[in-house]
């Protein structure tokens, strides 16, 4: 096929009928033509590309696999999605892997609003594989001019990167919407951070990768900006306000596994363990800053 041709995949006939002809998706990216070489289909069978990036979230993802698995076999698959399934307590990757074992499996992760990409904007991502010529290959077929994409082997550090920010980013929009200043927010995201490096090294990961685009990159865009839907959802926590429980926030179930995944290795992880609480409800805002600041003072 020609270079920037593809096929989109979507469940929904109607909506796949209606993007097929308006070449627009007007609620989701508004004003972003489709390019013309894009393809719409609710049909999977007629997704038969070799590379298949598959953008579904996170909890949702084990089922869909299980479900339609058998399409995907022979094929490159790239998982898009950032997050930890709560059944699994594993990345997108490693679900992938649990559902089609003998897959050749990519991830595609960093700091990048879909809307930025969609109007083109400069923008630099990692690939994550740890099979090293695949890794090269999808490098070269997914950059563009304005998309960089950086290679890394490590891929449990990747998806743990991608998956952590967004329990630091509900804290961090919490810390904006309860009007507690900025100042909190940066404590709240360097202490995130240890937290995010204290997990994915006790799980396997690199050092650099945290330090890299899929964890630290990925950590400063979205606790700093509202397009961000875990950062919008912690503004609303934070003001008590009601939140759109239609609206994909990776963070809340994250938060809840990665609490559990940290005890269960008896780490010490004070801020996603509060998340965890305020997004089930366990706990107050008032209590969770308590909690927090009560804390023994210790090393940095
Ligand atoms: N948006 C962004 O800027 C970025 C998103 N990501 C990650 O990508 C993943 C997806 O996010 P995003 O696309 O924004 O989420 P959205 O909620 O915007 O879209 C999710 C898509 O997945 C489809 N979907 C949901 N459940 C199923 C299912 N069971 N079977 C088939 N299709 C399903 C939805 O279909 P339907 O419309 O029919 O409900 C919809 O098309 C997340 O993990 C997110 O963290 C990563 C980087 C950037
Ligand atoms: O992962 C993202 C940006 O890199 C998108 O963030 P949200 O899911 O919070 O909107």
């Amino acid at each position: 096929c020609a270079l920037g041709d593809a096929t989109l995949w979507c469940r929904d006939p109607a909506q796949a009928d209606s993007l097929q002809h308006q070449r627009e998706n007007a609620a989701k990216l508004p004003g972003v033509p489709l390019p013309d070489g894009v393809k719409v289909t609710s049909d999977l069978a007629q997704v038969n590309a070799e590379t298949v990036l598959l953008a579904i979230p996170m909890q949702q993802t084990r089922p869909f696999l299980e479900a339609h698995g058998e399409c995907f076999l022979e094929r490159r698959l790239i998982a898009c999605s950032k997050g930890i399934d709560l059944d699994l307590m594993i990345g997108p990757v490693g679900v992938i892997r649990s559902v089609l074992p003998s897959a050749h499996v990519a991830l595609l992760t960093g700091p990048s609003f879909a809307d930025d990409i969609a109007r083109g904007l400069p923008t630099a991502l990692t690939l994550a594989c740890d099979e090293a010529e695949l890794g090269m290959e999808l490098q070269e077929q997914l950059s563009t001019p304005n998309l960089r994409l950086y290679r890394n082997s490590d891929v449990i550090g990747a998806e743990l990167g991608g998956a952590l920010k967004n329990v630091i980013a509900i804290a961090a929009g919490v810390t904006i919407g309860a009007g507690l200043g900025e100042s909190a927010r940066a404590a709240l995201m360097a202490r995130g951070y240890a937290e995010m490096q204290r997990l994915a090294l006790s799980l396997g990961a690199q050092p650099d990768t945290l330090a890299g685009l899929s964890g630290l990159g990925d950590l400063i865009l979205t606790c700093g900006s509202e397009k961000s839907r875990n950062f919008r959802y912690g503004m609303a926590l934070g003001q008590g306000a009601a939140f759109d429980s239609t609206t994909t926030v990776e963070g809340a179930a994250t938060a809840r596994a990665v609490a559990k995944l940290a005890k269960s290795r008896s780490l010490d992880m004070p801020v996603t363990r509060m998340v965890a609480a305020l997004v089930e409800g366990l706990i107050t805002l008032p209590e969770a800053l308590a909690a927090l600041l009560a804390r023994p003072l210790t090393d940095e």
